[in-house]
């Protein structure tokens, strides 16, 4: 059978405007594995509280990181996929979990080049349920719908993988700031109840226990122990909270301001939980996250960017592509 890769990435608005802000939000936010509350429930909470304000203010975010090409977001998974399809002799193809590029699309274009064995490539090195396993979701109800003839495998999290941790690891060391104080790795969160439930159905099942903050620690402890970096030099905490629930410990923004006051002036960021800058990382961290550390007493902020299309990066993905086509 003739073998295809789709990369999927989390996706971004058609644009800026706050229409299109709020479709987008609605298509992510109406996802039962991102606010995994009853139907009713969600809709009720995404279209009377978060829908007539949250699109304004996120509107404004993207406008201040939107490139002449689009979301960053985007913009950095085309040129990887760019890149990929150099080295790769199989079709590459590119998708989005919410807006556009469609999942659907990316699969029928493959299909018409004749792929009927696809290896979905989730482009998040942590798995939990509102990242990875809801392309998985919508990938197999696709494929159930529209492509019954076609056989469909995944990339699992590489989170660990010695390969994925070398790039990061030099990716930091590249940026890293002489005499900083401290490096942080700050990961998007996800509410509490959502590592819960991963823990609930690791103990029924038997698996290993891999909860996403975990997952997300031993990200960090891979990194600082290839940079050999003592344990006063680094801290590890998650970002983007939405709602009044408890979302994972401790979060960003709360760091962001005690650290001054700690003795930790000159600090570097890193968000291991994206391989693409996003409006998470050049606008959550790298501006608002900055003006907080800096208005609460910091001296010097480093970001350090997303993996993006670094040529080692590419390299690691198309020797981990070609191990699959030639399996
Ligand atoms: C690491 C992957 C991601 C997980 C896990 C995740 C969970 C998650 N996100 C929200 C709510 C929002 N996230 C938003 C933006 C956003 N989220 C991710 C990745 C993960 N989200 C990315 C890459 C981005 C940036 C997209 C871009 O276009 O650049 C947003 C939209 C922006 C905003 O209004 O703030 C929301 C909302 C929840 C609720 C959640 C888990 C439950
Ligand atoms: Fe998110
Ligand atoms: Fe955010």
């Amino acid at each position: 059978m003739s073998k295809g890769i789709l990369l999927v990435n989390l996706g971004s608005p058609d644009s800026t405007d706050v229409e299109d802000v709020r479709t987008y939000l609605r298509e992510f936010l109406m996802d039962g594995k991102v606010i995994d509350s009853p139907w009713i429930i969600r809709k009720t909470v995404v279209e009377l509280f978060i829908l007539p304000t949250r699109p304004k203010k996120s509107a404004e975010a993207y406008k201040k990181i939107w490139t002449d090409q689009g979301s960053p977001l985007i913009v950095y998974s085309k040129i990887l996929r760019e890149k990929l399809q150099q080295q790769m002799d199989i079709p590459v193809g590119l998708a989005m979990r919410y807006k556009n590029p469609s999942i659907q699309n990316g699969i029928q274009e493959l299909y018409d080049q004749g792929v009927r064995d696809i290896l979905i490539v989730p482009l998040y090195p942590q798995y939990t349920m509102s990242s990875t396993e809801t392309v998985a979701d919508k990938v197999l109800e696709i494929q159930k719908k529209k492509f019954k003839d076609i056989n469909i495998q995944f990339v699992k999290a590489f989170y660990n993988h010695p390969d994925y941790i070398k790039v990061l690891a030099e990716s930091i060391r590249e940026k890293l700031p002489e005499n900083f104080d401290k490096l942080l790795f700050s990961y998007h969160g996800i509410p509490e109840r959502h590592d819960n439930k991963a823990l609930k159905a690791a103990k029924t099942s038997g698996l290993p226990i891999e909860t996403y903050r975990n997952q997300c620690f031993e990200t960090t402890r891979l990194v600082t122990d290839y940079l050999q970096l003592p344990e006063d030099k680094y801290t590890t905490s998650f970002q983007s909270r939405l709602g009044r629930d408890p979302w994972i410990k401790p979060y960003t923004d709360h760091l962001l301001e005690e650290f001054p006051a700690q003795g930790v002036k000159n600090l570097a960021v890193c968000t291991p939980a994206f391989v693409s800058d996003c409006l998470e990382t050049l606008e959550e961290i790298s501006m608002e996250g900055r003006e907080e550390f800096l208005k609460a007493g910091g001296e010097k902020f480093t970001y350090i960017p997303c993996l993006n299309d670094r040529e080692d990066w590419v390299n690691v993905l198309a020797k981990w592509l070609k191990g699959w086509q030639n399996n």
